[in-house]
C-alpha cells in the first residue's frame, strides 16, 4: 500500500510530521514510512523519566528505535522500558535502553504497541507476531496504552479482516484445545488452525506454548462473552483480543473517513491553506480526532477539500507558521466530508 503525499523533501521529512510544501511534487510513502510515522507521534507522548512498556512488531520497532534515538540525543533521560518479547529485549539493549520487569515496576506509565485490527471501539486482536501474553500483561499493566498501526488495520469488526485471531495454548494436546476453541465459534464459521514455523514445525512462543489461529467468517458477538468463554478452555494461557484496553489509537493512512466516524466527536486538524483564497483547497496532512477521550490520528497525502456537514471555527484557528493554521473542525452527521484523491 502506498500513498501520495504532497511533500518536497525526502519521506523523512514527512515522517517528522513537518508540514508538506504544497507547491512540490508528490512522493509516495510506503505502508513501513506510515507505520514509522504513526509510531514516531506515540513517542512524542513519552517523556524522561517514564516506565514504558515497549512493544513488538514492525510498527512498534519503530517506536522503539525512536526512543532509543532520543536517549541517545539526550532528549529524553531516565527512562526504563519492559518489553513485550525477547525480540524487542534485544532490540532495546542494543539501543541502550534501560529495561526492568513487570516484577519491579507493577505500574507503568506508557506503553506503545502496534496491532493487527482496531475496531471501531477501539477494540484490538493482537499477537500475529506471537507476543501476545507479554503484550497483554504489559499492556493491562499501564496508565496509558497508545496503539500505532497504519490504515490497513482498521477493520469494522474483530476478526474482520479474515486473517489470523491468535490464541496462546499450553503445547500438550493443542489439538483438543483447538477443537474446542472452533466449536466455540462455530455459528461465526471458525476454523482452528495450529500456527507453523517456517520450517514446517509448530510455532512456539517465548513462554514455550503454541499458538491457535482462528479464522473467522463472521462476528463473533458479544466480545467479552467470547473472551471469557475462550479462557475458560483448560489449554487456553490467553487470546489476543485485547478489549477495551487502548487509550489512544494512532492511525496513519490516506484517509480520513474510512472507519471512524462510529466514536468520533470532533476533530482538529492540521491545516495547509493557501493566504489568498482560504475558502478553496487546502491539504490537509494530519488529522487528530477525539471520541470519548480516545484520540486518532490520520495523516493524509494529496490535496483535499473540507466541505459538507463541517464547520470550520475560525476563532480556533491558530497560526503556527507561515502557511500552517491549526483548526477545529467540529463533526456533524455526516462523517464523509472529507474526499479521498481517488473521488475527484
Ligand atoms: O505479536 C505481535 C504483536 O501483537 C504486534 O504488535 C502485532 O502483530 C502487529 O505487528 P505489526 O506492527 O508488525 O503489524
Amino acid at each position: 500500500m502506498a500513498i501520495a503525499w504532497s511533500a518536497k523533501a525526502s519521506s523523512m521529512e514527512a515522517l517528522s510530521l513537518s508540514p508538506p510544501n504544497p507547491m512540490s511534487s508528490p512522493v509516495v510513502l510506503t505502508q513501513d514510512e506510515l507505520k514509522r510515522i504513526a509510531a514516531y507521534k506515540a513517542v512524542e507522548f513519552v517523556e524522561s523519566g517514564m516506565v514504558l512498556g515497549l512493544g513488538t512488531g514492525s510498527t512498534a520497532k519503530h517506536a522503539v528505535d525512536r526512543i532509543g534515538e532520543l536517549l541517545r540525543q539526550g532528549k529524553l533521560s531516565n527512562i526504563v522500558g519492559i518489553p513485550t518479547s525477547k525480540k524487542t529485549e534485544e532490540q532495546a539493549l542494543s539501543l541502550g535502553i534501560p529495561l526492568a520487569d513487570l516484577d519491579s515496576h507493577p505500574t507503568i506509565d506508557l506503553a506503545i504497541d502496534g496491532a493487527d485490527e482496531v475496531d471501531p471501539h477501539l477494540n484490538l486482536v493482537k499477537g500475529r507476531g506471537g507476543s501476545l501474553l507479554r503484550e497483554k500483561m504489559v499492556e493491562g499493566a499501564c496508565k496509558k496504552f497508545i496503539v500505532i498501526v497504519d490504515e490497513s488495520k482498521l477493520v469494522k469488526y474483530v476478526g474482520g479482516s479474515g486473517l489470523a485471531m491468535p490464541v496462546e495454548v499450553v503445547p500438550i494436546w493443542w489439538a483438543t484445545t483447538a477443537r474446542k476453541l472452533q466449536s466455540l465459534f462455530e455459528d461465526s464459521g471458525c476454523v482452528a488452525k495450529l500456527r507453523k514455523d517456517s520450517k514446517g514445525e509448530p510455532f512456539v512462543t517465548d513462554n514455550g506454548n503454541y499458538v491457535i489461529d482462528l479464522y473467522l467468517k463472521k462476528e463473533i458477538g458479544d466480545l467479552q462473552v467470547a473472551s471469557d468463554a475462550m479462557l475458560r478452555i483448560t489449554g487456553v494461557v490467553e487470546h489476543g483480543m485485547f478489549l477495551d484496553m487502548a487509550t489512544t489509537v494512532i492511525v496513519a493512512g490516506s484517509y480520513c473517513c474510512k472507519t471512524g466516524d462510529r466514536f468520533l466527536n470532533s476533530l482538529s486538524a492540521n491545516l495547509l491553506i493557501d493566504d489568498d483564497d482560504e475558502s478553496s483547497q487546502v491539504l490537509l496532512f494530519s488529522v487528530w480526532w477525539w471520541g470519548q477521550g480516545k484520540v486518532l490520528v490520520f495523516t493524509l497525502g494529496e490535496e483535499e477539500t473540507v466541505s459538507g456537514n463541517v464547520r470550520i471555527v475560525k476563532e480556533q484557528l491558530k497560526y503556527e507558521d507561515d502557511h500552517v493554521y491549526q483548526l477545529q473542525l467540529l463533526y456533524s452527521d455526516n462523517f464523509n466530508f472529507i474526499k479521498s484523491s481517488s473521488d475527484y
